[in-house]
């Protein structure tokens, strides 16, 4: 038998991820908050609300006893939604030592701090070393992960042993891991890109076309790239799977909750008709609030996220948001880059 494995969070991510070490010959216990979803694996083999028609081996041992999933691991996975972050964080708390190894996988920001969720690890775990910590990110859905289909992620950590002993862990045919030292520039490429998702949905919604997509996309990566240099993340990553790779996928993907989402709000539901609809998280609603304050914090423009909180939280006509989206003053593509390295000839 492999390493043991604590995953913490039993929805579709969690889940998925459990398959993933448990096919790679790991034992691992995975806590779920509710006890029927214990008592469903367990007799079932099945966790039919997040990832129906997908069958756990026996090697997934569920318990809602979060001692329990605890008591015997050499790494631990937190996989749950960034609202319930914090307080889940507090609770495994006392069941952690220096030396344990954790990895998370969640996409988004602490409500109350708007703080990255490595920061909120060790804030609640102050007792960790944060050599030992990881986040797991890039373009992966749980439903074809949960069936094998091709799939690269990236860890990223600040150190370089931790980030290989993750990526040994998780890594197999199916699913292949690549290493980045940028922490911060993976966990916000990861939360950010929820917003544009959420954006692209909207303008499917109103019956925009593939240029607007594109549009989206590309104009979203550079806000994005923009918060994230300004909060210390390296360019680069922006390029990578934890910026470009996920935002392509979670704008295009049809398992994409977030762009299912903005597509409802853009064929006119409200906010909370598009949420009583979903049975699973939407980061990106969550995000684009911390997002809207972090860049009047950090004094960056981000016009498509301010476009999508005037449409979320005051009530903003999409249209007019578009309208107003397109009407703004004149401007250079590449203003970053012009800074650093592109010169007009003349
Ligand atoms: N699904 C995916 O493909 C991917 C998801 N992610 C990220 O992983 C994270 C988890 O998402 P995902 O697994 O998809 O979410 P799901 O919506 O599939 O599942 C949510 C899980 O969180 C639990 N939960 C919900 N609210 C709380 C709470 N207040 N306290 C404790 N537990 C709670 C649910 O338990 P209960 O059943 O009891 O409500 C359920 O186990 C997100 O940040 C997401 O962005 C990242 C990559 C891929
Ligand atoms: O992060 C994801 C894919 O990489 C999941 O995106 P959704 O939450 O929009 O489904």
């Amino acid at each position: 038998m492999g390493s043991s494995v604590a995953v913490i969070g039993a929805g579709s991510w969690g889940t998925a991820l459990a398959l993933v070490l448990a096919d790679n010959g790991c034992k691992v216990t995975m806590w779920a908050r509710r006890q029927e979803v214990v008592d469903e694996i367990l007799a079932e083999r099945t966790n039919s609300r997040y990832l129906p028609d997908v069958t756990l081996p026996e090697t997934i041992s569920p318990t809602s006893d979060l001692e329990r999933a605890l008591a015997d691991h050499d790494y631990v996975l937190a996989a749950m939604p960034s609202v319930a972050f914090r307080d889940t964080m507090k609770q495994v708390s006392p069941f952690i030592h220096k030396d344990t190894r954790v990895i998370h996988a969640t996409k988004g920001f602490d409500k109350e701090k708007l703080n990255r969720m490595s920061q909120v690890i060790l804030e609640e775990i102050p007792q960790l070393d944060a050599r030992n910590l990881a986040v797991l990110t890039g373009p992966s859905h749980a439903e074809e992960v949960s069936r094998r289909f091709p799939t690269t992620v990236v860890v990223a950590s600040k150190s370089r042993a931790t980030a290989e002993a993750f990526q040994d862990l998780f890594m197999n045919t199916y699913f292949r891991v690549y290493t980045n030292p940028d922490v911060v520039g993976a966990e916000l490429g990861g939360a950010l890109k929820n917003i544009i998702a959420l954006g692209v949905g909207l303008s499917d919604g109103l019956q925009f076309g593939d240029n607007a997509k594109a549009a989206l996309m590309t104009r979203g990566l550079t806000e994005i790239s923009r918060l994230g240099i300004q909060m210390g993340a390296a360019q680069m990553t922006f390029a990578g799977l934890a910026g470009i790779g996920d935002l392509i996928v979670t704008c295009t993907s049809k398992h994409s909750r977030n762009w299912r989402a903005g597509y409802q709000l853009g064929q006119g539901k409200t906010v909370d008709e598009v949420l009583s609809s979903m049975n699973m998280v939407v980061e990106g609603i969550h995000a684009t609030k911390a997002a809207y304050a972090l860049s009047q914090k950090h004094e960056v423009i981000m016009p498509i996220t301010n476009a999508i909180f005037h449409v979320l939280f005051e009530g903003k006509n999409p249209r007019a948001a578009v309208e107003d989206l397109m009407g703004r003053g004149k401007t250079h593509e590449m203003e970053e880059v012009a800074r650093m390295s592109m010169r007009w000839e003349e």
